[in-house]
């Protein structure tokens, strides 16, 4: 009789089970066997042995097997511990800080991706801003030169030295061939990324130096600040155009050229010079150029600070992006010929009579010892160059007053006249307080602004009187801000003729008094 199809199937598994099992019989006899050979020589045989043979066979046989199931490999960064003290880009100084960079790289990530849907927010550490961040579980997918990469947020155990504990780690996944470039050019890309969005979303201050305390730690803290926020900007700045478009290039081209102050073996920094008259906005293009560049101001103060060391404390606890800022330099220190006179010293020089000598030990006890060559080196000594992308600005009311070392170019990049106003700062001033580009009056003001200097900081007031009066109106306010002008003018010139005449008599005084003294020693036998 003819089997059934299916008879010969049953048939064959009957004989495959029985041949397994007595397969596994045999296999579970073997082990009976093996076992308690292989934990004898895990027991006796010498340790280090047992690993290496491990490590060097079984393992990587393990491992290409697992690479053929799992080809990807992971990355984690862990969350700082709280033992880390944080500041407003993230924890202190030498803490690792790629979990915030990678967070806040995340954070941009997960806001443009729709599939990202399990969020959280936390209040920025620095301002009003929230950061948003991934949820545990939730996935964000990145692209970098055409990889896929995978972001998710899990939480671990972790173990550091003694202690463990359960910490949060951003975890990269990735196909394993594309280790080198995730690690060489992937994870720094994040971590440049992620500082300058937390630079960005940081908010702006603005330092001073001063001996005050600080509130936790009672230590002495070389700079205390508050929130910078001043409205000016180099739209609202008004001088020549040409002259505020050389400086933006200016601005950028150091903000662009990390790479080629590199190359150059030149530090990053740059020093500018503002000169010019009082209300010719000076202390306004430093705003300006702090809210262009997107940086920090540290307004040193000079009159305090006591020493040369002091002074290189300050700077070493300045930040990149930084401009720092000496304002009416001529005043803080004594900077005229200083350096001449230290480098006379008593007696010296043919020329140096007793009333210099005198004059050169009362000023060697000065109120600080801030010296000349110490703020040389504040701008350009090796100190200065730690640290990077720092701008130094001096501004000054006398530039002839001061030591030519101390402004020469190289030093003090660029220097820049803040002048009297001109037409074209005041279309821009036109532009700000009444809010008009073009009026058949601005050639009346051109006229008078030619005839007459007076400074950005007095048209502006003027302005802002017009204004008042004139209702926001333009005609009427530009009237009276003509007529405005023209008493300005007529005051400016009434006191400029009274000063010449003023400084004429006493010149004549003093030259009359010096003529009577020369008589009398005339008289009294004694020639000069
Ligand atoms: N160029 C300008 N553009 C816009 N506003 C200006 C300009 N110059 C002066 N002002 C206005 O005048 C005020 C005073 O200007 P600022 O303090 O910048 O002058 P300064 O040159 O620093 O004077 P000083 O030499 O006395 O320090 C500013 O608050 C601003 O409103
Ligand atoms: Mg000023």
């Amino acid at each position: 009789m003819a089997e059934p199809a299916g008879g010969k199937v049953v048939r064959w598994q009957r004989w495959a089970f029985s041949n397994l099992g007595s397969a596994f019989t045999n296999f579970g006899s073997l082990w009976l066997i093996l076992a308690p050979l292989v934990s004898l020589i895990a027991t006796y045989a010498p340790r280090r042995l047992f690993r290496t043979y491990f490590n060097l066979f079984l393992r990587r046989r393990a491992r290409r097997l697992l690479n053929v199931v799992d080809p990807y490999a992971t990355v984690d960064i862990s969350e700082p511990g709280t033992d880390v003290r944080y500041s407003r880009y993230g924890p202190v100084s030498d803490a690792d800080t790629t979990y915030e960079e990678a967070k806040a790289y995340l954070s941009e990530k997960a806001c443009d991706q729709e599939e990202a849907r399990a969020l959280r927010a936390e209040g920025a550490r620095d301002g009003d801003g929230l950061v948003v961040s991934i949820r545990d579980g939730q996935d964000v997918a990145d692209e970098f030169r055409g990889v896929s990469l995978w972001w998710t947020s899990v939480v671990g155990m972790d173990v550091q030295g003694q202690r463990q504990g359960r910490r949060r780690f951003l975890r990269l996944t990735f196909h394993l061939r594309h280790r080198r470039l995730v690690v060489d050019e992937y994870l720094p890309h994040v971590r440049r990324c992620g500082r300058e969005i937390l630079f960005s979303n940081r908010r702006r201050r603005l330092y001073t130096n001063s001996k005050s305390r600080d509130v936790y730690t009672y230590e002495y803290k070389s700079w205390s600040y508050i929130d910078f926020d001043h409205p000016t900007t180099f739209d609202t700045l008004a001088m020549d155009r040409e002259k505020k478009k050389e400086i933006m290039d200016d601005l950028d081209a150091f903000r662009k050229n990390k790479d080629f102050y590199r190359r150059t073996g030149k530090p990053w920094k740059r020093g500018y010079l503002l000169y010019g008259p009082p209300g010719t906005g000076k202390s306004t293009m430093v705003a300006a150029m702090a809210n262009y560049l997107d940086y920090d101001i540290y307004d040193v103060e000079l009159t305090v600070v006591s020493t040369n060391t002091d002074l290189r404390k300050l700077l070493i606890e300045t930040t990149s992006k930084s401009i720092i800022v000496i304002e009416d330099i001529d005043c803080s220190l004594d900077l005229t010929g200083d350096r001449a006179r230290q480098r006379r010293r008593p007696g010296q020089a043919s020329s140096s009579s007793k009333a210099d000598d005198d004059k050169y030990y009362a000023d060697e006890r000065p109120r600080n010892t801030v010296t000349l060559s110490g703020l040389l080196n504040f701008i350009d000594g090796l100190w200065s160059a730690c640290g990077g992308e720092r701008i130094v600005v001096f501004t000054t009311n006398h530039v002839d007053k001061l030591d030519p070392a101390l402004i020469r170019r190289g030093r003090m990049d660029m220097h820049i006249e803040m002048s009297y106003c001109g037409f074209e700062a005041f279309q821009t001033l036109a532009k700000n307080y009444l809010d008009i580009d073009e009026h058949e009056l601005f050639g009346v003001v051109e006229e008078i602004l030619k005839e007459v200097k007076l400074a950005p900081a007095d048209v502006a007031e003027c302005l802002m009187t017009a204004k008042r009066a004139g209702s926001g109106e333009p005609t009427p306010c530009l009237e009276i801000l003509i007529d405005e002008l023209k008493k300005r003018a007529e005051e400016k010139e009434k006191a400029e003729a009274e000063a010449k005449a003023k400084a004429k008599a006493w010149a004549e005084a003093e030259a009359k008094a010096a003529a009577e003294a020369n008589a009398a020693e005339m008289a009294r036998g004694n020639p000069r």
